[in-house]
């Protein structure tokens, strides 16, 4: 279970998360929504220990991480896939994969064979440098990345933006079927509601840095997607 308990986030004097209040129970797959600057972006990395806790508790599992680095997520078991990929260009896709392997919690020295066989396109790009891939191809190999650390939660911030339908397909099926079969927690914030339905069995729903309405997606009304997520 990831707990936040009244988290407050600020940049500088701006502050953008107000006494947030989270559960996200272990195996599920959680979809965070919300229009642009509602701090979505602000929560995962709050999560993902990227920015300093202005105050609340964060706890993971019976663990407090509210002050612990983002090094030490890796090692607990969450991975990360950041908006924009943020994959090394100058270097290959194996050199991209290997990087995880540095990580305490995977005791292997080699990239995990299930990796290629979620996207095969991997292996076929093994030696290209990160930065000539296509972009769907670069949102594989971040989510490849993150899966190299075996971990029990995936975070993914935006994983389709600018991506084409085929490669949202495969992105949709993989988070499902690590879901289904490893029990995987996904926690994903979507802006497109045709994919958070296809993959969120909860919504989480932000307004203005605060939890206004969650739930299982069931519940995700016409009513409150017109209030606070169309344009
Ligand atoms: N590094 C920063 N310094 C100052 N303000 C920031 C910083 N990053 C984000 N913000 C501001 O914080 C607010 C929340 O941003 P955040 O990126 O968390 O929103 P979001 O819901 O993810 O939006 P989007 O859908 O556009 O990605 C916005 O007003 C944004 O301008």
């Amino acid at each position: 279970m990831i707990t936040l308990s009244a988290v407050n986030q600020k940049y500088g004097g701006t502050q953008i998360l107000w006494d947030l209040d989270l559960a996200i129970k272990p195996g599920s797959r959680t979809c965070i929504m919300g229009r642009n600057g509602v701090g979505k972006t602000t929560l995962l990395k709050t999560i993902m220990g990227l920015l300093p806790i202005s105050s609340g508790k964060l706890t993971f599992g019976e663990q407090d991480i509210t002050h612990s680095s983002v090094e030490l997520r890796p090692d607990i078991g969450i991975g990360y896939v950041p908006q924009g990929r943020h994959i090394f260009p100058q270097l290959t896709v194996e050199e991209n994969l290997t990087v995880s392997l540095n990580c305490k919690r995977q005791t292997s020295k080699t990239i995990p064979e299930h990796v290629f066989e979620l996207f095969p396109v991997l292996k076929e790009m093994l030696h290209r440098q990160g930065g000539d891939l296509s972009g769907g191809q670069q949102q594989q190999l971040a989510i490849g990345r993150a899966l190299v650390l075996n971990p029990d939660v995936l975070i993914l911030d935006e994983p389709n933006e600018g991506i084409q339908p085929n490669i949202v397909q495969l992105i949709r099926d993989v988070l499902l079927k690590l879901n289904r079969e490893q029990g995987m927690t996904i926690i994903l914030v979507e802006q497109k509601l045709p994919f958070a339905r296809a993959v969120g069995e909860e919504f989480v729903l932000l307004e203005k840095g605060q939890v206004i309405s969650n739930g299982p997606m069931a519940e995700l009304t016409n009513e409150l997607v017109g209030e606070y997520l169309a344009v």
